[in-house]
């Protein structure tokens, strides 16, 4: 029997931003991702970065500077490193969950590189928020350091760095093989780390990739039926954070592009979950595209809640 494909795309709400908010946000996690392999889903699940790639990088380039033999990290290997620890938690908290359940699965993590373009427009503009929010102070430090930084309204001031488009996976034959095996993956975390061709060798570029641009990579390479990101909110709202704010329950691709030209996504958050869902939609047919919260993941899968895309 031919198994239906999901990728589960977690955002900092069903992952956490540190070790302690992680350990707890993924034993919930894993519940669900255990239900949707218990009723015969294949799973590839990715995750986001941004905060701990962000916590890695100051560990790494400013505490690593305090002792003798200790160096700095470039934020490809700090990237690499958050999905070592983010991978580490995942696996032992779905296969704890399926064990449980007398389910006998693995789950590895695949440490994924992700092609970027050296051209890339993207490089030109640090626009990707990392890390802790800071104080003005702290930020003009930051800035000192050669750093990039933006006020966010309201919450401080956050560092940014480029975020290109992934155009290729380097390890997909590997992640096709485990799924083909039936086992659980976890791939492309943090939106993989990006990687350019030198000759023979890859190098890793000085960038965090949208995750939701690799979730929407992922579930097209892997031929997926559904694209399923799991973020802090049940449904994509028209007008958001106005009071004309309303909940999409289904929207069609035109729809989408429409409202991607109106401007209704704010860009470095709901904008590339939608731009990713529209893409892998386009490029195949029966597809299903779901945005919503952990909450509502199963019930969204019903047709019950969250914004549903498809494509026929
Ligand atoms: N039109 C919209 N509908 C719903 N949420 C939106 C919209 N535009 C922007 N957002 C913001 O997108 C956020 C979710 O994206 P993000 O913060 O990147 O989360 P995640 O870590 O889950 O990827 C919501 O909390 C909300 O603030
Ligand atoms: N890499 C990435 O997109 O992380 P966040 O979802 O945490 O922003």
């Amino acid at each position: 029997m031919v198994k239906k494909r999901i990728v589960l795309a977690l955002g900092h709400h069903a992952l956490g931003t540190n070790l302690p908010e992680q350990k707890k946000a993924v034993a919930e996690t894993s519940k669900v991702i255990a239900d949707f392999i218990e009723v015969g889903w294949q799973v590839a699940v990715t995750h986001s970065n941004a905060p701990q790639v962000g916590m890695i990088h100051t560990a790494m380039n400013e505490f690593g500077k305090l002792h003798d033999g200790y160096t700095s990290a470039p934020m490809s290997v700090c990237s690499a490193m958050s999905q070592g620890y983010i991978g580490y938690d995942l696996q032992n908290g779905i296969q704890a969950e399926l064990a449980k359940r007398g389910i006998c699965k693995s789950a590895a993590t695949i440490l994924t590189q992700m092609m970027v373009n050296p051209y890339d427009e993207a490089f030109y503009t640090p626009m990707k928020p990392v890390g802790r929010f800071m104080s003005a102070e702290d930020a003009k430090a930051e800035e000192e350091k050669g750093n990039y930084v933006e006020e966010v309204p309201g919450m401080g001031f956050r560092r940014v760095v480029a975020s290109p488009k992934p155009v290729s996976i380097v390890e997909i034959d590997i992640i096709k093989a485990v799924m083909d095996a039936d086992q659980i993956v976890i791939a492309c975390g943090g939106g993989g780390i990006p990687v350019m061709e030198q000759g023979y060798r890859l190098k890793g570029a000085s960038a965090v990739i949208e995750k939701d641009r690799a979730a929407g990579l992922l579930a097209k390479e892997i031929d997926a039926d559904v694209l399923m990101i799991l973020t802090n909110v049940d449904n994509v709202t028209l007008n958001f954070g106005t009071p004309e704010e309303r909940p999409i329950s289904q929207m069609s691709l035109e729809e989408a592009e429409g409202y991607i030209q109106e401007g209704q996504f704010e860009s470095s958050s709901m904008l590339p979950k939608i731009e990713a869902s529209v893409d892998f939609l386009w490029n195949g047919s029966n597809r299903k595209a779901i945005i919503t919260s952990l909450d509502k993941a199963k019930a969204s899968l019903e047709g019950k809640a969250g914004t549903l895309m498809q494509s026929f």
